[in-house]
């Protein structure tokens, strides 16, 4: 059983110490299923202490019941759930001290910021002194330090998250569990606030895991992301593993965009279209041989002049869309040579005022192969699974 008698914890935890070869929460083959629906097979994953996980995946994945499960809100059919080597597998939610924050503010609105955020003390025998101390501490890291008279109705859906996360860090949490905590904000207060929650849980030393089904919430606040589909994990990497390495079509689909083009394998080489590289080294295996799919990133894709009588290393296209995109521009064409499918190159617009690019223009499209990423044709339906 886990230690429950610490009343006033410092918020600052302290880490689990070299000495604990065990890592910080270890999940072992999590099976769970509503009746004869199969919501997770197989789960597995070690989260270090201090580590900022998100769980991503498109809805109806499993996110949220993995999250559950881990919190004791849900029973799993099968596998453990270990924190530094005790099995916490069943043990009731209030006895695994993980401090919880859902989509919903799930604030009391009868009681002002500063008794929604000593709620969570409540049961943690602390002295008045103490619990001024920490509600300070904890107005002046969610910057609503003044507010603490005013009732929820007072404040907007950003301040009252930020309550909400203030109330769930209170009782100094081994665990902070973050289901959606951003999706009812809007885009503004949603990444002010992702910076804030990450400064934070950065500062207090807690280790964290947020669900969330957006690529972007997870890619710039993870330090490894848990791609999820269909009740199963698909990759576990850092954000730049998984942005720029996915390992399924699936994931290369659902984190950013990507361009899709036919290709072929034959004798260690890649063709598309009138192009031919080596195979990238990390996608050199027996499973990508014959059809496959090459994806690039539009930021990876280059676009050069082209001559009616050359291509040379590119591939001839036409422009039919652009789209401006603030930073960026994206810029849509068509490859002949690949039947006609369409293509997205992100030209910055410092490129854009160097060489302008027009609707109706001839460009040649390079692939610049160190960026090319490569699966079996087999695949193919997992991008439109990604993109749902
Ligand atoms: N209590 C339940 N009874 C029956 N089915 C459930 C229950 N809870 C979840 N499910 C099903 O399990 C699957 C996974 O649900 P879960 O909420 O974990 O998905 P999610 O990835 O978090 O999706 P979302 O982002 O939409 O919440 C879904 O198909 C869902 O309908």
């Amino acid at each position: 059983m886990l230690d429950t008698s610490r009343t006033a914890m410092p918020l600052m935890r302290q880490g689990a110490g070299p000495a604990n070869a065990a890592p910080f929460l270890r999940i072992s083959g999590i099976d769970k299923r509503f009746g004869s629906f199969s919501a997770l097979r197989n789960v597995s994953l070690d989260v270090e202490d201090g580590e900022f996980i998100c769980f991503l995946g498109p809805s109806g994945c499993g996110k949220s019941t993995l999250l559950r499960i881990i919190a004791g809100l849900e029973q799993q059919n099968a596998g453990t759930i270990h924190s530094l080597g005790q099995d916490i597998s069943n043990l009731p939610p209030a006895q695994r001290q993980f401090g919880i924050l859902f989509q919903s503010y799930a604030l009391f609105p009868n009681l002002n910021v500063r008794e929604n955020i000593v709620y969570g003390l409540r049961n943690r025998r602390m002295r008045g002194a103490e619990i001024d101390s920490r509600l300070h501490e904890l107005l002046e890291l969610i910057d609503l330090k003044g507010s603490e008279r005013k009732y929820p109705a007072q404040l907007s859906g950003g301040q009252q998250q930020r309550v909400a996360l203030a109330r769930a860090i209170a009782p100094a949490p081994r665990l902070l569990l973050l289901d959606e905590p951003l999706s009812a904000l809007d885009a503004k207060v949603r990444v002010h606030l992702r910076q804030q929650i990450r400064d934070l849980q950065r500062r207090l030393g807690l280790t964290a895991i947020m669900v969330t089904h957006d690529q972007e919430e997870a890619l710039s606040m993870a330090d490894r992301v848990v791609a999820m589909r269909d009740g199963e994990v698909e990759q576990i990497g850092t954000p730049t593993e998984i942005y720029h390495t996915p390992r399924s079509l699936f994931v290369a689909g659902f984190v950013g965009k990507m361009n899709i083009l036919p290709g072929r394998v034959a004798g260690g080489r890649l063709s598309i279209g009138s192009l031919n590289y080596a195979v990238p080294a990390l996608y050199d295996t027996a499973e990508n041989q014959g059809e496959v799919i090459a994806c690039l990133r539009p930021e990876q894709m280059r676009l050069r002049p082209l001559n009616a009588s050359e291509a040379g290393d590119a591939l001839p296209a036409q422009v039919t869309h652009l789209e401006f995109l603030g930073s960026a521009w994206r810029v849509t064409l068509v490859v002949p040579a690949l039947g006609d499918i369409e293509v997205t190159a992100d030209l910055s617009s410092r490129d854009m005022a160097d060489a302008p690019v027009a609707i109706g223009d001839r460009m040649g499209v390079v692939l610049p192969s160190e960026r090319l990423v490569v699966f079996p044709a087999s695949q193919t339906s997992q991008v439109r699974e990604a993109v749902q």
